[in-house]
């Protein structure tokens, strides 16, 4: 059964019972970040009050307890992203973090002069500057892979851009801004019989489908905690064992090295501890485990199949609107709708709806090159988890009717 206990769910979320303006909040900004269980936040509680501790090189107990925890969450991501060994899972930050570390890491060791990097229209921010940085030092060549009037990225124009020069494509699994899914694993297919990796901007992916991703072949898969119901601060990047191997460090300090020494070479940790400079996020780590066990207890079909019907029925309902224009078309997507009113600026929307509880974002959503194709510098985004209902829904379409009818 698709349904999923919607009730049951809110219950593990104390912020939804908060008012906003006097009015029950309904929180529709997901995709910016995503609310948090209790079963997370008791995390925070359970770690600064009983085993607060610096990992890894501590002898005792709560040293010990902590880099326990800390390294647990590293298997559980392991099996959440399907990868074959938990040396593969790096946490960062989060997404941005971690195409950083990519881009600073392997590109700065492989990427010059004639080569290529695919990107696509679609992406977002922190999949552009990073590479857009690195081509300016290094010489190479960035690329993008235009999208159509629906948002969806033209895979033929992909197969006429990528050559034997392109070492790698880099394109999102689902777009924060359209809620485009992409068909990631035909496009790594492609990358690899040009002999290019491929980076999967995972960050609006992880939270709404089940990820493999030794099944969709990516050499390297980003997140964000704070968007599958974790904390800030902590995030991950996959790679595959032999690309990390062969990786030079990016942040040097405690924790990335073997032996350092004025008479002789530094030597460095193995993977991922190479890439984990310095005192992490523990308690943020710990939490994402917690966090993913959470999601991992539902489902991820379920919730992507919760999310679907939440965007079909806001879809149908905002249909009513007229002078209304959804961007962002795609036959496949993600919890996520984006949309203009004629007449009416988006800010002002989302922040008249405000008035009425109901959270929504407006802007360009990190995705400014995307907004220019589409001839708008701004849209009105409303993005869907698994405690959202049909109810909130209708509450956000007849406030959102309410205010066009205001602004007008
Ligand atoms: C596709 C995609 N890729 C990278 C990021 C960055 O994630 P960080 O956790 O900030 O590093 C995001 C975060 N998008 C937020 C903030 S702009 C949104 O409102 O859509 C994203 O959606």
């Amino acid at each position: 059964d698709l349904l999923l206990d919607v009730a049951r769910v809110r219950r593990d979320f104390p912020i939804l019972d908060r008012e906003v303006h006097g009015k029950p909040l309904v929180y529709l900004d997901n995709a910016a970040t995503s609310q948090t269980p209790r079963q997370v936040i008791e995390v925070f509680d359970e770690y600064y009050g009983r085993y607060n501790a610096n990992i890894h090189r501590g002898l005792h107990t709560l040293a010990d307890e902590a880099t326990a925890a800390y390294e647990g969450t590293r298997d559980t991501v392991r099996a959440f992203l399907g990868a074959a060994e938990s040396r593969e899972i790096v946490f960062t930050c989060g997404t941005t973090e971690a195409i950083n570390l990519v881009a600073g890491s392997w590109g700065r060791a492989n990427l010059g002069e004639g080569d290529e990097v695919l990107i696509s229209r679609l992406e977002h921010h922190s999949n552009i500057v990073p590479w857009q940085m690195l081509a300016a030092e290094k010489g190479f060549t960035l690329k993008v892979i235009p999208v159509d009037e629906r948002g969806v990225l033209d895979q033929a124009a992909y197969r006429d851009l990528i050559s034997e020069r392109t070492r790698l494509v880099a394109v999102n699994h689902v777009s924060n801004a359209l809620g485009t899914v992409n068909p990631v694993a035909d496009m790594a297919r492609v990358a690899h019989e040009h002999g290019a990796l491929i980076l999967v901007d995972g960050a609006q992916g992880a939270p709404h489908q089940k990820v493999d991703v030794q099944a969709l072949g990516v050499d390297f898969y980003a997140f964000s905690g704070h968007k599958v119901y974790g904390p800030t601060g902590a995030g991950v990047l996959y790679g595959r064992a032999e690309l990390l191997e062969a990786m030079p460090p990016w942040q040097g300090g405690g924790e990335m090295i073997a032996t350092v020494s004025f008479e002789a070479p530094t030597t460095f940790a193995g993977i991922p501890h190479k890439f984990e400079a310095g005192t992490p996020a523990i308690a943020e780590v710990i939490a994402l485990g917690r966090a993913i066990q959470w999601v991992e207890e539902i489902g991820l079909p379920l919730i992507g199949a919760w999310e679907s019907r939440l965007l079909e029925h806001a879809t149908r309902s905002v249909s009513r609107i007229d002078g209304l224009r959804i961007l962002g078309t795609a036959p496949e997507k993600a919890g996520v709708l984006s949309f203009v009113v004629e007449g009416a600026h988006s800010q002002d929307i989302g922040l008249l709806i405000d008035q009425l509880g109901v959270a929504i974002r407006t802007g360009h959503h990190c995705a400014q090159p995307l907004l220019s194709s589409f001839g708008v510098d701004a849209t009105c985004r409303a993005s869907f988890a698994a405690y959202n209902t049909p109810e909130e829904v209708d509450v956000f379409v007849d406030g959102l009717e309410r205010v066009v009818g205001m602004l007008r």
